[in-house]
């Protein structure tokens, strides 16, 4: 009965009615019944009580009581003073918590105080309540019960899942003694601190042998909803299997997203079992993964693979990437400076334009324009703008020191330049406000200037510099699936190639094959300008013919005077009575076309009078082609020095490219002489898909991603001034053609310039002597090594060109030890070798860095796809330099080679 009445009427604090201190000091608590003498005064009665009646704390979980300053109730820590914060002001709050009060009765009859207390700490729970009472002070209520009453009250007055979970949950974090350790002053703080001692709980995995041990930590109020992860310990050696201890550090093994146990491929599905929240070991499930393996989510091993079928992957792969307990901490999250609430993130993650890849980290958000970035960096993302998240934009978020600033932030160098190029004026102190659609205005002026993202050349300008352009909803891109399974992949880093040569080094041909390896489409674009170049081209092609006719025919005319004249009886002055029609006179109804031709082959504007859209000569080149004065002319082509080797590719087929309808096939596309009939940029985007060739590191990531930019010199302007585009680029791949060693390059002005060889040397220098690329990677790509062999074999010496007049390699007089014998490097490969060292030689003298090496044939695919395959290799290299011995691969040259300087073969 006793202890009924205590239940319900809380004695030792005051009644509702109760208004005088001396009331308030007494207990009317009854407990025993009274059998002393009568006492003076009356006794109170405990009247029955309907307990419908007695107030609850659900209303001040009503929203319209909170507005009131009703008072908020949060968890506090225990201090050493706790028992003395019962104090006389408690009035009205001990009419809100009464039902829950009664162990505050029972402690204050035995003496109450700290003691007490101290004595119910891991059954008890403690709560504040805090806010302006009737005009007092912030009040302070201690409330001890069992954990029952102590979980149903919480309950009650915060019915929110974290609360639900700080009582689920293991004892030794919801109620753990340290949550009680705080000093005083933390007590009195508005938001409980982090307690940041762990106290180490051990237990066994089911069915295992292992101990693991759990690391606790108190709790802060906003990081509870996902427990703090275990971590484990392993009881073998190193490089065992956290299970059995067996194996070593090669043992293939599987590793827990949470804790970072590693297990083997017997032991995974035992300490995994059914994996429902992916790859945890079963004593791990309901916590949050290790966030420094979050990129990991959603990867499947290959040990996996093994063991499962391919829907059970699949299922534990996709339980692993969307399971809730799996999911970005908010916490974790800072945008703008401040750290994101839950219902953010989810505003975040769920909007038309999410951030990729987002992971826990600062980040900057400019909700006008929609850019988003790492904290101190420059853009990395355009996502959906007006979202309300964090704190304010900052003038120095990424980090700009331009002096130019969008919406308030300071902008960095390479937007900067990514507006100057693309024609917005940028002059110093200039304040733009942008929006989501690039509209840009002077801060103060109601006058949209433009859009940035209309510019001409915006989309391809972003991609050099790797900035972000707006996202294209209309356009299907892997990115999305981000958006499907978030945080699935970490950003991997963009590797940038860039390919850069001398004139007709065979640059296109490489981007091209690269295109075609890689399977990156060429668009309708493209397709369009490289028909153009083709077509273009057969008409200088033809042009080259024609005026090689002109010659035969003038050489057969005199052929055929010099043998009238040679007849016996015949005189000078019959000569005049040869015929002058030869097997290179055509027919005269072609030749307005044909004078047509070359006078417009002669004044070089070629390009600009046939743009394959509206060019119609279809039928006269077919006229012309098939005439016996061009085929005959045809049929000694190699004469024409001017002709390219290619050329007899496309004019075999001369009558179907001129067609207004012809398409160019791959093979058409590879031959063209470029892409585009102007020197543009060219950029593309690939990953290396699996190869069987491939060692082991670089297969299962086909996330490394990277970017081909070919640029033509004299796109660089004067000095390479327009090098700076290219600042962050990883690796320059430098091509030469083998062949140019006995050519002349001709000026633009139709000059010969200089030996072809040597005016690559120069570009060389320039481009690796340019301070910007000071320590940039560069491999040289010695192309058209199958010009060399047919140069080498034509015995065209490589003195031709005066950088290698000291090429002097021993050639066997048995021809079989110098090109068929497979232990004896051909003349061709010598003369490769030497080439080779000789350029590494020059590097080396300017930067003092190690040029890399490789030998290449660009149409030929397998050969390019070695090359860009080797330059991924020196990334990779070089990104874990301090571990590699960088040994060249099969391209290697030793710089000190003194046989290979002079191209002699010791072996
Ligand atoms: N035989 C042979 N020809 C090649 C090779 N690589 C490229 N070519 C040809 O060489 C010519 C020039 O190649 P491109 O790829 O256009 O050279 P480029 O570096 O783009 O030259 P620019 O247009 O001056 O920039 C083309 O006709 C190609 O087909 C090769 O390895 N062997
Ligand atoms: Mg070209």
């Amino acid at each position: 009965m006793a202890a009924f009445l205590r239940k319900l009427y809380p004695a030792a604090t005051s009644t509702p009615a109760s208004d005088s201190d001396d009331d308030f000091n007494l207990d009317y608590s009854i407990a025993l019944e009274y059998h002393g003498p009568p006492v003076a005064y009356d006794i109170p009665h405990a009247h029955p009580i309907n307990i419908h009646e007695i107030p609850t704390a659900s209303a001040v979980v009503s929203a319209s009581l909170l507005s009131n300053s009703v008072p908020v109730i949060q968890p506090i820590v225990r201090t050493s003073q706790i028992g003395k914060t019962e104090s006389k002001d408690m009035k009205l709050a001990s009419v809100e918590v009464s039902p829950c009060s009664e162990m505050s009765t029972a402690e204050s009859v035995d003496g109450g105080g700290a003691k007490s207390v101290s004595e119910s700490v891991g059954s008890s729970c403690l709560l504040r309540i805090s806010g302006k009472l009737s005009g007092s002070l912030e009040k302070v209520l201690e409330v001890h019960g069992d954990g029952k009453d102590g979980a149903g009250f919480q309950n009650y007055m915060n019915p929110s899942e974290n609360w639900e979970s700080t009582e689920s949950g293991s004892s030794s974090r919801s109620l753990s003694s340290e949550v009680f350790s705080h000093k005083e002053e933390d007590c009195a703080g508005e938001t409980p601190h982090h307690v940041k001692r762990p106290s180490i709980v051990t237990f066994r995995a089911p069915n295992s042998d292992d101990m693991v041990v759990e690391e606790v930590y108190s709790y802060s109020e906003e990081a509870e909803s996902v427990p703090e992860r275990p971590r484990v310990v392993r009881t073998g050696k190193k490089g065992s299997c956290y299970r059995c201890n067996k194996g070593n550090r090669f043992t293939e093994k599987e590793v827990c997203i949470v804790c970072g146990a590693k297990y083997c491929y017997n032991c995974v599905l035992k300490a995994m079992g059914s994996m429902p929240e992916g790859r945890k070991c079963v004593t791990c499930i309901g916590y949050g993964i290790d966030e420094s393996r979050r990129r990991k989510l959603g990867k499947c091993s290959r040990m996996l693979k093994r063991l499962l079928f391919e829907l059970e992957v699949a299922q534990v792969m996709k339980s692993e990437i969307s399971c809730k307990v799996n999911q970005l901490p908010a916490q974790l999250v800072f945008v703008n400076g401040k750290a994101l609430s839950q219902e953010e993130l989810v505003r975040l993650q769920s909007c038309s334009n999410p951030p990729r890849k987002l992971k826990p980290g600062s980040y900057w958000y400019d909700n006008m324009s929609g850019f988003w970035g790492k904290e101190g960096h420059k853009p990395y993302q355009i996502i959906s703008s007006q979202l309300s998240l964090g704190g304010h934009l900052k003038r120095n978020a990424s980090n700009g020191n331009t002096n130019v600033q969008i919406n308030g932030r300071e902008i960095t160098k390479k937007e900067l330049l990514m507006l100057q190029l693309v024609g917005v004026p940028c002059e110093a102190n200039l304040h733009y406000w942008v929006n989501a659609d690039g509209s840009y205005q002077e801060e103060g002026m109601n006058l949209v200037k433009g859009k940035i993202w209309e510019k001409t050349g915006i989309k391809l300008v972003c991609a050099l510099l790797s900035l972000p352009s707006p996202y294209d909803p209309t356009k299907p891109s892997a990115d999305r699936n981000d958006i499907v399974l978030p945080n699935q992949f970490e950003e991997k880093k963009l590797n940038k190639l860039l390919l850069v040569g001398s004139d007709k080094s065979g640059t296109s041909t490489i981007f091209k094959q690269a295109k075609f390896l890689y399977k990156v489409p060429f668009s309708e674009e493209e397709r369009q300008n490289i028909k153009s170049v083709i077509q273009t081209k057969l008409y200088s092609y033809l042009g080259i013919l024609l005026e090689g006719r002109e010659r035969f025919e003038e050489e057969s005319l005199i052929e055929k005077k010099r043998r009238v004249i040679d007849q016996p009886g015949t005189s000078a002055g019959n000569a005049g009575l040869v015929e002058y029609t030869t097997i290179y006179s055509f027919d005269p109804k072609l030749k307005a076309f044909v004078d047509w031709l070359l006078k417009v082959e002669a004044s070089g504007n070629l390009e600009v009078i046939f743009p394959a859209a509206n060019q119609g000569y279809g039928q006269f080149v077919e006229d012309l082609w098939n005439d016996p004065a061009i085929q005959a002319t045809y049929d000694r082509r190699n004469e024409l020095e001017m002709l390219p080797r290619v050329a007899t590719y496309f004019l075999a087929r001369a009558v179907e490219i001129s067609r207004m309808d012809y398409e160019p096939s791959d093979m058409d596309i590879l031959y063209a002489e470029g892409i585009s009939s102007s020197n543009s940029l060219m950029c593309m985007e690939f990953s290396f898909p699996k190869s069987e060739q491939d060692e082991p590191i670089y297969q299962h990531d086909p996330s490394l991603r990277f970017q081909l930019i070919r640029i033509h010199p004299s796109s660089l302007g004067e000095n390479c001034k327009w090098l700076e585009m290219f600042e962050d680029v990883d690796i320059i791949l430098f091509c030469v053609s083998l062949a140019d060693y006995d050519e002349l390059s001709v000026d633009s002005s139709g000059l010969v310039s200089m030996n072809k060889m040597m005016a690559t040397k120069k570009i060389f220098e320039n481009i690796v002597t340019h301070p910007l690329f000071d320590k940039k990677h560069c491999l040289l790509i010695l192309n058209k090594f199958d010009l060399l062999e047919e140069k080498m074999e034509q015995r065209i010496p490589l003195s031709k060109c005066e950088w290698f007049s000291d090429f002097n390699p021993v050639i066997s007089s048995n021809p079989a030890s110098s090109s068929n014998n497979s232990n004896s490097p051909t003349l061709a490969h010598r003369a490769f070798q030497y080439i080779a060292m000789k350029f590494k030689r020059l590097f080396h003298s300017l930067t003092y860095r190690k040029l890399y090496v490789s030998l290449v044939t660009g149409l030929e695919p397998d050969s390019v796809e070695e090359a860009l395959r080797y330059s991924r290799e020196i990334l990779k290299w070089v990104e874990e330099e301090p571990k590699c011995n960088l040994e060249l691969s099969s391209t290697s040259i030793d710089v000190s080679s003194s046989s290979v300087l002079t191209g002699r073969n010791d072996h």
